[in-house]
């Protein structure tokens, strides 16, 4: 299986565009407004329409009502949900068969015993997606640029795809990939210049370090 590559947060036609020519293999949209990444529905319906299926568009939320959700459908019929909130076993599964998109559930990671919820998840969820957990202060649950102890992942034993993000760049994606064997990763504090703020030149850097771990691999 090829290395999946996400590319996080993404708010403007520039940056969505660098993403997309360097192969990114999923772009992430915040639909969260205490975020400086959300972008709002109209903007969504603009960036969505320029991914013309180069790469999976992933809505991310947080703990959104039915509503919500539905606005989301209709401005980027994205391919997949990234819930990144409190939702629930049984959230999820209404989720997916309310809207029928595969759902990545984010869950924070800060020791061991916050794997305990994998077996409830891993029996409706499409896909896993590790994050460092937010301190109890934070204004959001993810997309601080904190990465969490790879380490709790390395006996991982999981029948479901996951991905790992938190605090990843350029520089440690290689050593977070050897470490937790994830399939895939996600960024996004570490391709921007300042919150919110994608650099052209860190996503291409990001995607060139990602793709190159997975090349010495098959070695
Ligand atoms: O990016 C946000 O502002 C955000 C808001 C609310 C929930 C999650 C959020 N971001 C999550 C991500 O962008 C990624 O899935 C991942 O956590 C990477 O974050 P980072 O540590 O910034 O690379």
């Amino acid at each position: 299986m090829s290395l999946l590559v996400k590319i996080c947060g993404l708010s403007t036609r520039e940056t969505l565009q660098t993403a997309l020519d360097a192969g990114a293999d999923m772009v992430g949209f915040v639909f969260f407004p205490p975020s400086p990444r959300h972008v709002s529905l109209e903007t969504g319906r603009d960036l969505g329409r320029q991914v013309k299926r180069r790469a999976l568009k992933v809505a991310l939320t947080v703990d959104a009502d039915d509503a919500t959700l539905d606005n989301i459908m209709d401005a980027l019929s994205p391919d997949i949900f990234q819930l990144h909130g409190h939702e629930s076993v049984a959230r999820l599964r209404d989720i997916k068969q309310k809207f029928g998109r595969p759902v990545m559930k984010a869950v924070p990671v800060a020791s061991a015993a916050d794997l305990a919820v994998l077996p409830g998840y891993a029996a409706v969820a499409d896909r896993i997606l590790f994050d460092a957990r937010a301190p109890k202060d934070a204004t959001r649950p993810g997309g601080l640029g904190a990465p969490f102890d790879w380490q709790l992942l390395q006996n991982l034993e999981l029948d479901l795809p996951y991905m790992v993000s938190g605090g990843l760049h350029a520089d440690n994606v290689a050593e977070a990939l050897r470490v937790t064997g994830a399939g895939g990763v996600d960024v996004s504090s570490g391709v921007e210049s300042a919150p919110g703020v994608k650099d052209p030149e860190l996503i291409k850097a990001f995607i060139r370090a990602a793709r190159a771990t997975r090349e010495l691999s098959v070695r």
